[in-house]
């Protein structure tokens, strides 16, 4: 038996653009995490489907979620990927120019809470939020993202599932209680609407109302 992922993978082929990405990925001897295929897809629909102007994306690897995300903006919008190692950023940067993207896309390469400090202070708001870098600071990246968000605002938290440890109460590493704060949080918060699609690695998913 297939999985339901890999059924819907079957359904949704992954395009040449992203699967070069991967490749780059797998060449520059980066451990391929990247965002799953189909919530990929489900960035791009959110994008579109809201017509961001506006993206900020926490954590770059290669840029297969930049380019998702990317493919949804709203013509004479902007992507801003937010990574700690400039050989990551780099290796996004040419690949968003690649798939087109080049023109539309900025780095900040740092630790994301210094820049996320320097965005706040500026006042900058977003349309859509992606949080998937480091998990211990999850919990910070949503009440970033909460700041930086304009009225309607969507957040996306990938790796919610962490593999089933979130799930295994034997598992009560940094990670582990840093994404069940976050689960909790944005289950909770009464500033959002929320769910949480329990398919691939999980998938947060938020309104700021
Ligand atoms: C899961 S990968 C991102 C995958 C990417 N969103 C995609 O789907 O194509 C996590 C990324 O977060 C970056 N990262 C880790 N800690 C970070 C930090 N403190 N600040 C910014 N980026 C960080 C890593 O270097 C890595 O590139």
């Amino acid at each position: 038996m297939i999985t339901p992922e890999q059924y819907s993978e079957d359904l949704y082929r992954e395009d040449e653009v992203l699967r070069k990405v991967t490749e780059s990925i797998k060449e520059s001897g980066m451990n391929d995490v990247s965002i799953a295929p189909g919530y990929g897809r489900l960035l791009t629909l959110l994008a579109t489907v809201s017509k961001a102007r506006s993206i900020l994306e926490i954590g770059v690897l290669g840029g297969y979620s930049g380019i998702c995300l990317a493919r949804g903006l709203a013509e004479g919008g902007r992507l801003l990927s937010l990574e700690l190692k400039e050989a990551n950023a780099a290796l996004a940067r040419r690949n968003l120019e690649a798939a087109g993207f080049g023109g539309l896309a900025e780095y900040m390469v740092g630790p994301a809470l210094d820049s996320l400090e320097r965005l706040a202070e500026r006042g900058e708001q977003f349309d859509l939020f992606l949080i998937d870098a480091d998990k211990e600071n999850y919990p910070v990246y949503l009440e970033y993202a909460i700041r930086l968000a304009k009225p309607g605002a969507i957040i996306a938290g990938d790796n919610t599932l962490l593999r089933g440890r979130t799930l295994n109460p034997d598992k009560n590493g940094p990670s582990v209680q840093a994404i069940r704060k976050f689960n909790e949080m944005i289950a909770t918060d009464e500033r959002l609407l929320s769910t949480m699609l329990p398919a691939y690695d999980g998938l947060a998913l938020a309104i700021v109302k």
